[in-house]
Order: C-alpha cells, then sequence, then structure tokens
C-alpha cells in the first residue's frame, strides 16, 4: 500500500504541502508565504499565478524533503482559503486579473444596493448567506463590470470562474477538470444549499453566465488524476474542502453538536448541525460543512475577520513584538488590560455583528496604560470576538456546549487559550495535532480512495494535548464582557 497522503494548504497567507501517514501523523511540511496586495485602503488581492506556483513548488519540496516519489503518494486532498475568486481565460490559462480575496471590502456599495433592494431573505434563504462583500458572488460581478471585455468573453464563455481549490485542480489536471466541492460553492452567495446547484435567480440578478461556473461536487470523491508531467506520474486527487470545514472535518467533529474554533487569520467557529441546515437568527451563516458517502452535513458558522491577524499587527506595524509568539510572555508581564479594550474591526466586522463600516477602536487609555496592556487586550479581543459568536451559536442551535476543540497558529498561546475558556465558561481543549485543516483534507482524500476504511478509522487518530478549564469568577466575566460589549459600540458604522 502506498504511504501518504498528500495535503495542500492553500491559505490566506502562505501555501503549505503537509505529508500525512496512515496513523494521521505528520511526516513532512514545506511551507512559502506570497504576496499580500493592498491596492487601496481596504482592498487585498493575491496572485493567482502566484498561489499556483508556491503551492506546487511546496508539494515538491516536501516530497524532496524525504525523497518521496508519486508512487508512494495514495491520494491528495485540497482545502483552501474560501471565497477568494479567481476568473481565468480557458483557452490561454491566464487569470484576467488578481484574485479578489475574501478580505477584500471593494463591493460594499453594491452589496448595499442588494440589501435596499430587499433581497436579504431571498440570499439567505437559498445560499445561507448574508449580503456581504466577503463572499465572491459580488466579486466576480465586479471583475465582469471592470475587467476590460470580461463580461462579451464571459458570456461568450471564454472565461472560467474558481475559488482556490478550482483553480488548483484545473491547474494540477492541465486544464481537464473544472469543478468545486460543495463546501466550497456554499460560499460563493450563488450556490443553493437546498438543491445543491447553482442558483438560477441569484445568476440572473448578478448577471453571472452559468457557463463559467464549475461543477459542484461532493467533498470526498476522486475529481481526477494529476496530469503525469507534474509529479512524474499520476496522483487521484480525492477530497477537497474549504479551509474551515476541513477543519471541522479534522477535529472530527462528526456529530450534530460538536463545534470547533480555529484561530488562524481570521477565526471561525463552525459547529456541526448533522443533515438539515440551520437557518440563522443572530448572524450567522448556514453553510455545508462537508459531502461526503452521498450525504450532506450542514453546519453553523461564525467568521471573525480579524484573530491572529491583530497579532501580526502588533508586530509588523506596531513593532510591539517580534515574533507572534511574544505576545504570550509579554500579555502575562501584567495582571490585566488596566481597562484597555483593542476592537480589531479592521475589515470591517463580520460575525455577528455584520458591519462593513466598523473600524478598529482602542478605548479605556490612561496615562499608566503601557505596551504589555495593549498586547494583552489584543490577544484578549480574540476571544471575546470567538466568545460572541459562540453566544449566537448556542442560541440558533439550542445547545449549550459542553466544551470547544480548537486549532490555528494562535491557539498554540496559552494565555489565550485559557482566556477563552475563562470567558466563554467552557473547558477548551487543544488537540496534540493543531494542523487540523491539512489533516481534515487529508482525511477527505483519504477516505474516497481506502486509505482510511470509514471515519470511525480516523476518529482513533484524535489526541487531546491540553484542557484549559475555565476558573474565571462570574462577577469578573461579566464586568469583562460589558466592557467588551461598550467598545465594540463604539467601532459600529465608523467608516460609512
Ligand atoms: N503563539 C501565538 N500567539 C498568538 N498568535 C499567534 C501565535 N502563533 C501564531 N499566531 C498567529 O496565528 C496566525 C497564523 O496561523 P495560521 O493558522 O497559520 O493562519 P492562516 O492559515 O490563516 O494563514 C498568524 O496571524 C499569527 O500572528
Ligand atoms: O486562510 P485562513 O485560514 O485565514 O482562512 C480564511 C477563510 O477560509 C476565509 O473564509
Amino acid at each position: 500500500m502506498k504511504k501518504y497522503i498528500m495535503a495542500l494548504d492553500q491559505g490566506t497567507t502562505s501555501s503549505r504541502c503537509i505529508l500525512y501517514n496512515k496513523k494521521g501523523e505528520i511526516v513532512t511540511v514545506a511551507q512559502k508565504e506570497f504576496t499580500q496586495i493592498y491596492p487601496e485602503a481596504g482592498w487585498v488581492e493575491h496572485d493567482a499565478m502566484e498561489i499556483w506556483s508556491t503551492q506546487i513548488g511546496v508539494a515538491h519540496e516536501a516530497m524532496n524533503k524525504i525523497n518521496v516519489g508519486f508512487d508512494e503518494i495514495h491520494a491528495i486532498g485540497i482545502t483552501n482559503q474560501r471565497e477568494t475568486t479567481i476568473i481565468w481565460d480557458k483557452n490561454t490559462g491566464e487569470p484576467i486579473y488578481h484574485a479578489l480575496v475574501w478580505q477584500c471590502r471593494r463591493t460594499a456599495d453594491y452589496c448595499d444596493t442588494l440589501k435596499e433592494k430587499g433581497l436579504e431573505k431571498f440570499f439567505q434563504d437559498k445560499t445561507g448567506l448574508l449580503i456581504d462583500a466577503y463572499f465572491s458572488a459580488t466579486k466576480i460581478k465586479w471583475l465582469l463590470d471592470h475587467v476590460d471585455g470580461a463580461r462579451a468573453k464571459a458570456e461568450a464563455g471564454e472565461l472560467l470562474f474558481g475559488t482556490i481549490e478550482t483553480w488548483l485542480i484545473w491547474k494540477l489536471t492541465k486544464g481537464k477538470v473544472h469543478v468545486t466541492d460543495y463546501s466550497n460553492a456554499a460560499r460563493t452567495m450563488l450556490f443553493n444549499i437546498h438543491t445543491l446547484e447553482w442558483d438560477e435567480e441569484i445568476l440572473q440578478e448578478l448577471q453571472i453566465p452559468s457557463g463559467m461556473l464549475p461543477e459542484p461536487r461532493p467533498s470526498s470523491c476522486v475529481y481526477s488524476t494529476t496530469d503525469v508531467t507534474i509529479f512524474g506520474g499520476e496522483i487521484p486527487i480525492g477530497g477537497a474542502a474549504g479551509d474551515q470545514q476541513a477543519a471541522l472535518f479534522g477535529q472530527t467533529c462528526f456529530t450534530e453538536g460538536e463545534a470547533k474554533s480555529t484561530y488562524g487569520t481570521g477565526c471561525f467557529l463552525l459547529m456541526n448541525t448533522g443533515e438539515k441546515p440551520i437557518s440563522s437568527s443572530h448572524g450567522l451563516l448556514t453553510t455545508i460543512a462537508w459531502g461526503i458517502d452521498g450525504k450532506i452535513n450542514y453546519a453553523l458558522e461564525g467568521s471573525v475577520f480579524i484573530a491572529g491577524a491583530a497579532i501580526q499587527w502588533l508586530r509588523d506595524e506596531l513593532r510591539l513584538i517580534d515574533e507572534s509568539s511574544d505576545s504570550e510572555w509579554m500579555a502575562r508581564k501584567v495582571k490585566d488590560t488596566n481597562g484597555v479594550y483593542l476592537v480589531p474591526a479592521f475589515v470591517g466586522l463580520g460575525a455577528p455583528y455584520w458591519d462593513p463600516y466598523a473600524r478598529g477602536t482602542l478605548v479605556g487609555l490612561t496615562r499608566g496604560a503601557n505596551k504589555y496592556h495593549l498586547i494583552r487586550a489584543t490577544l484578549e479581543s480574540l476571544a471575546y470576538q470567538a466568545r460572541d459568536v459562540l453566544q449566537a451559536m448556542e442560541e440558533d442551535a439550542g445547545v449549550k456546549l459542553s466544551s470547544l476543540k480548537v486549532d490555528g497558529g494562535a491557539c498554540a498561546n496559552d494565555f489565550l487559550m485559557q482566556f477563552q475558556a475563562d470567558i466563554i465558561n467552557v473547558p477548551v481543549k487543544r488537540p496534540s495535532t493543531i494542523e487540523t485543516t491539512s489533516l481534515g483534507a487529508a482525511y477527505l482524500a483519504g477516505l474516497a480512495t481506502g486509505f482510511w476504511k470509514n471515519k470511525e478509522d480516523v476518529l482513533e487518530n484524535w489526541q487531546i494535548s491540553n484542557t484549559f478549564e475555565p476558573k474565571m469568577e462570574e462577577t469578573v466575566r461579566n464586568k469583562l464582557l460589558t466592557g467588551w460589549n461598550r467598545a465594540v459600540k463604539c467601532t459600529l458604522e465608523w467608516a460609512r
């Protein structure tokens, strides 16, 4: 039997490749950061060709590191930053413009006009999403409206749209396969999550030609094999899922009511809601978790746009820390934030507020406030944001969480995890593998190709490393939360 599953993890700031063995252990990793392009305030772009070159580069690097050929790789699973939108020419393979990244706010005004037309329920009923510039739909429309000749070419069937997994599969198959998986399709705001089809009425409203859309497929299935020229032989591409859904799968949250929180660039809380979609009345998204074994699993999601990115801001813009991990010991230098709150609404606020005009706010400063207070307040802001989402989730789903599984880069921070447990008053469980995103993609591909037999087979791989038990007194928690809620109010509508 072939020994490894290759997971390609195309994230917002870096492309990664990880090889996993049968026990779900990491055998080798290669990673490369790529360019973030900020052409205007609130606009974020990536170069789609650089996404491809870094992703394929790290795949080869990972194989070379342990001297593995294509014939030892059982299958490839792909996971990716979601919503990010690429349109390319079907004949030349050239992107017509940079990729418009999920964080990009350039279509916020157009989203307002859709809301003014009273279309919020129309979109929510079909797609499970709230109208927002975050999703791919309005980004596609922007590209068709602003790139010279794009609309005519799209109508003539010469252009293709894809989220990142679609682009990577298209490149890996040398332009033979144009597919998306349900979990990624569910983030476009064009996909009917009940019928599992692109929604004709939405396409008409946004004037998007259906011919440019990829074929929606389950998250765990063989889409194709890689072109022989890529790795020297064919490897089956056996699974794909958006990174947050893949993390839910990697955390083995297979049962209804199980939830995870991922602390990466943003923070994303997802709860498995089983085979029935639950509609939110508290600003959460209803999304497809995955399609596997002929069934669809749905999830409730709270998307927080800025989490680890706020730590990067401390590092790169304010230069208060050298490394993200320094935030931990520096936060511990003070006993509290001295009344300081940071709300990192740098690109507006996502769930549960959904205010694209909110902007970052620092409140409660006194003459005694120092950099340690600010660093601590920044770390705490990640936990407060996750708490706001969790509260909304429990109300929507009508369940009380007994524990929260965590992952993502910033969950390595023990101070943050303890504060998270304290502020939600629920134990936080950190697994031994916090690379759950790529692991989820590996599982999806491995299950489709018989590397693992069934979900029970992979459940055995989940191991807990730390549990953070809540220790904070209720009066303290309530006081802190009151301050946080007041701070959030200060950010709202700021840039309108
Ligand atoms: N020890 C730490 N404490 C706080 N934040 C951290 C720590 N380690 C990493 N981070 C933050 O986590 C993020 C990276 O996590 P990762 O899961 O790799 O993100 P992504 O997949 O979104 O690129 C960065 O924003 C970084 O600032
Ligand atoms: O690349 P990440 O981990 O920041 O994830 C981005 C999300 O998929 C955006 O929805």
